[in-house]
Parts: structure tokens; C-alpha cells; sequence
């Protein structure tokens, strides 16, 4: 059961996340405003305030064609890929890889005025989800997760000046199949993820409240825009 020193941790985020993050927003009885839309893309915020640093929990929704949960959560995962789509990191290492889908990773994000630099200590974990709780009453043909969570690491070797921030992030992708009518193959354009990506993320240390707010609100929706089309252009058809 424990692979890693990490293993019941992980477990545990996993269930946490199938049960609550993939409730609809709101269904929880939490009050989520929903502070951007884009087509199927809808981006939901909380305000909330620990020890007087913004923790503003995010909830995103989203579902795009033609890519499966097993593509999306590969490319989100995949540190080889990991600055083609990624806008707000300054560097990243690969500090430990406890099993194969699994790695430990320190980043720097870029400074924002007038804020200290920050930087993320973090395992990250791929995981193919068996028994998934199914959203309504679509069937999905496989669920994949991505859970991105706060450790420590004795070799992490710092950039002095960042302050910590702690992060729990996820990342659930379900694919769902409408084979075509004819009764012929399936192809790429059978396909449909649905995606659900919650982000907990907490400063670490004192940011302007007005500051860190307007970096969400601009950075949360460039980054699911920009990741989608990442990975739907990665996986098009190659153009013969
Ligand atoms: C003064 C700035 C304080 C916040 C700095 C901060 C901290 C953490 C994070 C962040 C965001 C997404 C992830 S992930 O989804 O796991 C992907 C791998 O990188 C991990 C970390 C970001 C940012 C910078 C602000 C910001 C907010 C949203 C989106 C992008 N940038």
C-alpha cells in the first residue's frame, strides 16, 4: 500500500477530490461566484481569508472535443512539456521521481510587483481513477486525475529571497464516447473531456489583497485557455 513516503497522503487527496471537487459548484451548498465564462469553460472563485493571506479557492469547469482524460492529464503532468504551456514559471526542477508516475517538483514563479518572488514545493501524481463517481447520468469511459500538492524536500535548494507558497491543485478529466451513428470506427471526433481543475493555492506570506486577486482573475482563465489548446493542437491530426 505505502510505495512512497508519500503514498497515504496522496491516497487520501485523491479520494477528497473525487468526492468534493467533482460535486458542480454549488451543490455543496457553498456559495461559489462564478467570476469568468468562456463557452463550456466556466471559472468559480470563493473569497476567503487565513490569517489574513488571500486563499481564494478556484474551481474550473470546462469541456472541450476530440482529446481524451488520459492526453489531457498526461501534458498537464509531463515536466518535458511543462514550460509550452505554462506562462506564470520562472524555472522548475525535477527533484525526486518516488515512482513513475509520480515526481517531486521545486518551481520559481515569476515576481509581481510589488510582492516577494514565490516558489512551490510539490509532488505531483498521475493516476488513473478505477471506480469514478459518475456526474449526472453520462457514463464516462475512463477518469484520469492530476494531484499537484505541497511537501517538504531536503534538496530543495531554494532561490533565497522566494517566499513558500502552498498549493493543492487537481486536475480530473473524464472522457466520454458517442460513437457515430453509421456504426462506423470511432474517431478523435467521438470524443469529449470533461475537465474539472481546483486550485487551493495560499501566498505563503503577505501580498496586496487588490494584487493577488487581479493576478487570478487574469492568470486562472490564460492558463486553462491556453492549456486546452495546448494539448488540443499536441494531439490534432498531424496535417498531411
Ligand atoms: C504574489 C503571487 C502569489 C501567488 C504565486 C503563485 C503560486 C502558485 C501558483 C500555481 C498555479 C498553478 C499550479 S499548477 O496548476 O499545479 C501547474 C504547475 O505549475 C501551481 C502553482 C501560481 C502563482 C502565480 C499566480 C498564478 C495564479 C494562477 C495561475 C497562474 N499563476
Amino acid at each position: 500500500k505505502r510505495r512512497h513516503k508519500h503514498s497515504d497522503e496522496l491516497e487520501k487527496k485523491i479520494q477528497n477530490h473525487l468526492t468534493d471537487s467533482m460535486k458542480p459548484p454549488g451543490a455543496d451548498g457553498d456559495i461559489w461566484e462564478l467570476f469568468a465564462e468562456e463557452g463550456e469553460m466556466k471559472i468559480y472563485r470563493k473569497e476567503l481569508v487565513e490569517d489574513g493571506l488571500i486563499c481564494d479557492p478556484l474551481k474550473a469547469v470546462h469541456s472541450i472535443g476530440n482529446v481524451t482524460a488520459r492526453e489531457m492529464c498526461h501534458y498537464f503532468w509531463d515536466t518535458d512539456v511543462r514550460m509550452e504551456w505554462e506562462g506564470t514559471i520562472e524555472s522548475f526542477r525535477v527533484i525526486e521521481v518516488p515512482e513513475e508516475f509520480t515526481t517531486i517538483i521545486y518551481q520559481t514563479h515569476r515576481r509581481v510587483w510589488p510582492s516577494a518572488q514565490r516558489d512551490c514545493l510539490y509532488l505531483s501524481s498521475m493516476v488513473k481513477v478505477d471506480n469514478p463517481p459518475s456526474v449526472g447520468d453520462k457514463i464516462p469511459h475512463d477518469t484520469w486525475i492530476v494531484c499537484n500538492f505541497s511537501v517538504d524536500h531536503p534538496e530543495a535548494n531554494p532561490v533565497s529571497g522566494c517566499v513558500r507558497a502552498l498549493i493543492e491543485i487537481a486536475l480530473i478529466c473524464q472522457t466520454f464516447i458517442t460513437p457515430p451513428k453509421d456504426g462506423g470506427p470511432i474517431t478523435r471526433d467521438c470524443l469529449q473531456c470533461d475537465i474539472i481543475y481546483v486550485a487551493n493555492v495560499n501566498p505563503g506570506g503577505w501580498a496586496p489583497a487588490s494584487v493577488l486577486r487581479s493576478i487570478y482573475k487574469r492568470e486562472y482563465p490564460k492558463f486553462l485557455r491556453r492549456f486546452t489548446a495546448y494539448v488540443q493542437d499536441k494531439t490534432r491530426k498531424l496535417d498531411i
